[in-house]
């Protein structure tokens, strides 16, 4: 049977097929496969975790209780669920007291009236109390509800937002991730927390009514035998739904075709085949002659594994003798007033209290074990909620402060690279092998050569992306390792080759480039002159405030016949999109070189915009590679002049415009660094810098 077969069973269909009750306990001793997609099998494994998984609940119950503004709210909801909770108990006291009032009168033949309206205004008094207890509820759960998202919504977003890149790479937290559901996390602390209240409620519910039944109970004749006895035949009755999973096959070839048709004409996805395949006709007369031949055949489904029902014929005979032994009570009662015809009234009357309060007792419980069922998954989702905020980052923080003069930074960061090897985590071979070399404060530095030869890499490991296999990067002779990472990723600025423009404005994708003068409308500006970019953002719509990529999408309802305007503008649905100032859309249709223009402009807000700068080292993968010969021309320009005496290092595929001003050109091939020197030596060493040189200046020959 497939899990899909056994998920659109309809299990109301129970009563016309064949089935057969497991007991969950027995399953769990050893699942069979296939029994592994029943509804039921894997929750008893869920419900066996629940106890490890308490102590989850427990933190995000504290979590919750420390958000701030939420205790009082917190307070005022968990003594309304009590009080909530304690009134069918307040109820059934007045009930008893009624009982007893009119038991009173049978046997004395006058009323207490006052007794009576103090009894009246009670019940009366707790239900009127109830009503507004739950108006109260109302008014509060939205508010704590919302703040508890949105607190949880950043817990997960910080939970993400820390994690590193290796970290982030690895399939088992990938995994983790996606079974943690963040978009659900919110929702699952939410529920979580209704449920725990759910769960305060019932208890709360079921414990005073029934500490109030024994108390009345004792008054009544027989009462408590009476109890009992409607008590275990409620249970009895409820036993076989309670203690077991079902599930049920078929194996009629003619019900298993009929369902094979029905998706094949419903399921789009095979429509194509269907349509080119002229096999309409065909298959409506499958399907008529199969559903002939099926008949009234109802009985089609078949037993699964009778071998897991070992208690089977038990609870079945309990179960049976459940419905002709209910009138039992009555038999009981009628038995013992016999001795005393003049308290049938009364005892009736308990009889039908009894059995009600039994019967909501009962509800109740069951409501508290099918709660608790879904609370098992609850459970397993909040514990991996709180664990992916503590998966541990590959990239180790080290103690030190860097740099240990923040006014040194300025005139530079000296860097040496030691005899590095490096290769990607789950790669087998090398994208770095043995690299050495030194570049003094403020030097300039170019990586040259073929494509995959480990340029990038190298930009990569500066700001410990990842870690070196082998060897050690140092910053002005200090292991980047032992340098808290904060420190030094602040006094480096980088500029990917393969950067990502945030969908936020461009005034936000710049401005992050220094995220502590994100909101520094003057430095945005500069940086955007210095980027080549005031022209391109200036024809946009809405200038720096453009969104590239729209985060939301914008939902337009099917509006009401007539509606000629919206957002004040009359309804165009052809150009609806731009209705209520809604003109960012999805695709500005920016080119690559003005993208890669925004994302240069937000390396200048960190780097040399800003005058306290702590920037020290500037790092550019390929920044030109979409830029045309004057941009590019201007932006080497631009960045030679402004870089005042900051140690820099580019990696390009460009020779002339940078190497001719480089104080180090690195000549990388095959994850090697082959040779290395000035401009001018590599040209008087004729080596394979030399070659490439020449193949580049003749094309402009
Ligand atoms: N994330 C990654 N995972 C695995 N291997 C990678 C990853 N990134 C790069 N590599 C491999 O590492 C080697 C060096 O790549 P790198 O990006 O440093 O080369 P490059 O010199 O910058 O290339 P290009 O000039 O084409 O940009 C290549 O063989 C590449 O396939």
């Amino acid at each position: 049977m497939s899990a899909s077969q056994s998920n659109t069973f309809n299990p109301e269909n129970r009563s016309r097929v064949k089935h057969t009750k497991i007991g969950v306990w027995d399953l769990y001793e050893d699942i069979p496969p296939q029994l592994e997609h029943i509804p039921g099998a894997s929750q008893v494994e869920k419900i066996l975790e629940v106890r490890q998984n308490v102590p989850y609940l427990w933190r995000v119950m504290k979590e919750i209780v420390s958000i701030e503004n939420c205790r009082l709210l917190v307070l005022a909801t968990v003594l309304l669920q009590l009080l909530i909770g304690l009134v069918p108990a307040m109820l059934l006291w007045y009930s008893g007291q009624m009982l007893g009032l009119i038991q009173r009168t049978v046997s004395t033949c006058t009323v207490d009236k006052a007794f009576l309206i103090c009894i009246a205004i009670g019940h009366l008094a707790w239900k009127v109390a109830r009503r507004i207890m739950y108006l109260c509820l109302f008014q509060i759960r939205p508010l704590l509800e919302q703040r508890i998202r949105q607190h949880f919504d950043q817990h997960l977003f910080r939970a993400r937002a820390r994690l590193d890149l290796p970290t982030s790479e690895d399939p088992a937290v990938q995994h983790q991730l996606k079974n943690a559901m963040p978009s659900n996390g919110q929702r699952v602390a939410v529920s979580a927390w209704n449920n725990c209240l759910f769960l305060l409620r019932a208890t709360t519910k079921v414990a005073s009514q029934i500490g109030i039944h024994v108390r009345l109970l004792h008054e009544q004749p027989n009462g408590m035998l009476l109890a009992t006895l409607i008590f275990v035949m409620a249970w009895i009755d409820q036993a076989g739904a309670f203690y077991h999973v079902w599930a049920a096959t078929t194996k009629n070839k003619d019900y298993l075709r009929m369902q094979g048709y029905k998706k094949l004409v419903e399921d789009f996805q095979y429509r194509k085949e269907l349509v080119a395949g002229n096999l309409a006709e065909t298959l409506t007369s499958w399907f008529k002659t199969s559903a002939r031949r099926l008949g009234d055949n109802e009985g089609h489904f078949h037993e699964l594994c009778p071998i897991f029902n070992p208690k089977r014929s038990k609870w079945e005979l309990v179960t049976m003798l459940a419905e002709p032994l209910g009138d039992l009570p009555k038999i009981v009662i009628t038995w013992f007033a016999a001795d005393h015809p003049s308290s049938i009234p009364v005892t009736v009357a308990s009889l039908h209290l009894i059995e009600q309060t039994v019967a909501d007792v009962t509800y109740e419980l069951q409501q508290i074990y099918l709660e608790s069922k879904g609370f098992a998954r609850e459970l397993a989702d909040i514990r991996a909620l709180h664990d992916i905020s503590q998966i541990p980052n590959k990239i180790i923080d080290g103690s030190e402060p860097f740099p240990e003069d923040t006014q040194k930074v300025k005139s530079g960061i000296a860097l040496e690279f030691r005899n590095v090897s490096f290769r990607y985590p789950g790669s087998g071979s090398y994208a770095l092998r043995n690299v050495s070399f030194k570049l003094l404060a403020g030097q300039l530095c170019v990586i040259v050569g073929s494509n995959g030869s480990g340029k990038s890499t190298i930009l990569k490991l500066i700001v410990r992306l990842y870690d070196p296999e082998e060897g050690a990067i140092l910053l002005d002779g200090r292991d980047i390792r032992t340098l808290k990472l904060h420190d030094l990723r602040q006094a480096i600025s980088v500029l990917f080759q393969d950067y990502t423009l945030f969908p936020l404005s461009i005034c936000d994708n710049i401005g992050l480039g220094d995220p502590q003068h994100a909101g520094d409308d003057e430095r945005i500006a500069r940086a955007t002159e210095l980027g080549g970019t005031s022209e391109v953002i200036a024809r946009l719509p809405e200038g720096i405030d453009t969104y590239l990529t729209r985060p939301v999408k914008d939902l337009y309802g099917d509006l009401p016949a007539g509606t000629h305007t919206i957002f004040g503008r009359r309804v165009d649905y052809s150009s609806l999109c731009t209705a209520g100032d809604m003109s960012s859309v999805a695709n500005m249709g920016l080119s690559g070189g003005q993208m890669q223009r925004i994302a240069v402009a937000r390396t200048f807000m960190r780097s040399v915009v800003s005058e306290e700068t702590k920037v020290g080292l500037l790092l550019f993968d390929k920044p030109s590679a979409s830029l045309d010969p004057a941009a590019e021309h201007d932006l080497f320009s631009r960045l030679r002049k402004l870089r005042g005496d900051k140690t820099m290092l580019f990696s390009s595929h460009r020779f002339g415009n940078l190497t001719r001003h480089a104080d180090l050109i690195l000549y990388m091939n095959d994850s090697v660094v082959v040779e290395s020197g000035t401009h001018d030596r590599l040209l008087t060493g004729n080596g394979e810098y030399a070659r490439l040189w020449e193949l580049q200046a003749e094309t402009f020959r």
